[in-house]
């Protein structure tokens, strides 16, 4: 079992606290250079930002540590192999699991992979996190790691309009309409048990991603993307993930009617042609969704495979938010993802001026910790403390900076 760490340290003021280091529960960056057992300015982690603090960056000193070696991402094997590898990245809304997936793909790309960060939330914040404009849909390269990154951001409606294009022309609602005129009951039922019109007009939580996830495989499908040994996605918060996970197989299940339907179809009405248009666009639609029907599979496949994919679960210590990447990880089991890593954000760092509320917090944080080494899902997984910071991670120095101490 991972043991959190011990964050027994003990620091040597050069300077008088002010009171807004005393009083405020959360830590100047500063102290995370220290903390790391490296003594830094601020000025000099982020010579291109300007941080506003009210005391000198290093004016604390870490005396003593105890950090224990299993609070440690293996980040060694994470980046070693020129293979091409997968990290989902998923938890609870708001749990920071941008922030560490956009700092894994730093390091990853500080680390000399030429790395793609995709985002499948509909709700993205990729750009926010990297301060720069990824939208669009396309691939965007983002400035400042070392090696070429490459951002993407899936724009989820755009994605599903295709799917529906694609669906319709072969076997939706064009083909119910055609197959009541033809009297074709028996048929009809079998689309009606689809519930196709229903799944696309009123997609459930989770097609979405599906789909956006399906349209990342297209991408890499082709030679040019060849080039990307590592894949990071920032996933849509729990919900929509775990409801992703059994939509591959229903989905393929459905594709898979709905071709069998339309090559019976297509045989019935040989005749009239002209229901389906020209037989060349029949055929263009049949392919683009035999396409989708294997990248479905491929996606399946994908989250299964353990030699080239990992989930990463990202959570906070609250019990809530525990009790919640539990059951994530549960749901992940039992559908065979490979999960290793769980990632607890926002730790308050060891302070030697507690005030009330801070002393409070850490207790309460200290207890959803203890929640997790007790919790039978949780409890074998690799567990990776991040520290909440004094600023708001934003821009890619801070993402190396965030991804040196999650990422080790
Ligand atoms: N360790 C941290 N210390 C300080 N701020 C953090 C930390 N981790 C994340 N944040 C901040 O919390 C906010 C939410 O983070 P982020 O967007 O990464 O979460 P998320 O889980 O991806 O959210 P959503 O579910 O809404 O997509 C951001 O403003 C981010 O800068």
């Amino acid at each position: 079992m991972a043991k959190a760490a011990a964050w027994h340290a003990s620091f040597t003021s050069h300077s008088s606290p002010s009171p807004h280091f005393s009083r405020n529960p959360i830590v100047p960056v500063g102290f995370f250079l220290s903390f790391s057992r490296r003594t830094h300015t601020l000025s000099s982690a982020f010579p291109s930002l300007s941080i506003k603090s009210e005391r000198p960056s290093n004016s604390f000193q870490v005396r003593s540590v105890a950090a224990p070696a299993e609070d440690v991402a293996g980040f060694d094997e994470m980046v070693s192999g020129t293979e091409r590898k997968y990290y989902m990245l998923g938890g609870k809304g708001g749990v920071g699991k941008t922030s560490c997936a956009a700092s894994l793909a730093v390091k990853f790309a500080n680390n000399g992979h030429h790395t793609l960060v995709v985002s499948t939330d509909p709700a993205h914040s990729l750009s926010d996190s990297f301060a720069q404009d990824l939208t669009g849909g396309m691939l965007v390269p983002v400035e400042g790691p070392d090696f070429p990154l490459f951002a993407l951001e899936i724009n989820p409606e755009k994605a599903r309009e295709e799917f529906r294009d694609a669906t319709k022309k072969s076997g939706g609602t064009g083909v119910k309409e055609f197959m009541d005129g033809m009297g074709l009951g028996m048929l009809a039922e079998q689309l009606g048990e689809l519930k196709l019109g229903e799944l696309l007009d009123t997609p459930p939580p989770g097609l979405d991603e599906a789909i956006a996830i399906s349209k990342v495989m297209q991408f890499l499908e082709s030679p040019q993307y060849n080039m990307f040994t590592r894949i990071v996605f920032d996933t849509a918060p729990t919900g929509h993930t775990l409801r992703l996970l059994s939509l591959p197989d229903f989905l393929d299940a459905s594709i898979g009617k709905i071709l069998k339907l339309r090559q019976k179809i297509a045989s019935a009405t040989s005749a009239i042609k002209s229901v389906f248009g020209q037989e060349e666009t029949q055929q263009n639609s049949a392919d683009k969704l035999e396409k989708l029907r294997e990248r479905m599979l491929k996606v399946r496949d994908l989250f299964r495979d353990a030699d080239s994919t990992e989930f990463v679960i990202v959570t906070i210590p609250t019990v809530m938010a525990v009790n919640e990447s539990s059951r994530l990880s549960a749901s992940l089991k039992k559908e065979n993802v490979p999960v290793k890593r769980l990632i607890v954000n926002q730790i308050l760092p060891p302070s030697a001026y507690d005030c009330k509320f801070c002393a409070v917090k850490r207790k309460d944080q200290m207890r959803a910790l203890d929640g997790i080494r007790s919790d039978p899902e949780l409890s074998s997984l690799k567990l990776i403390q991040s520290p909440l910071v004094d600023m708001e991670i934003r821009g890619v120095p801070a993402l190396k900076f965030m991804g040196d101490i999650v990422w080790k």
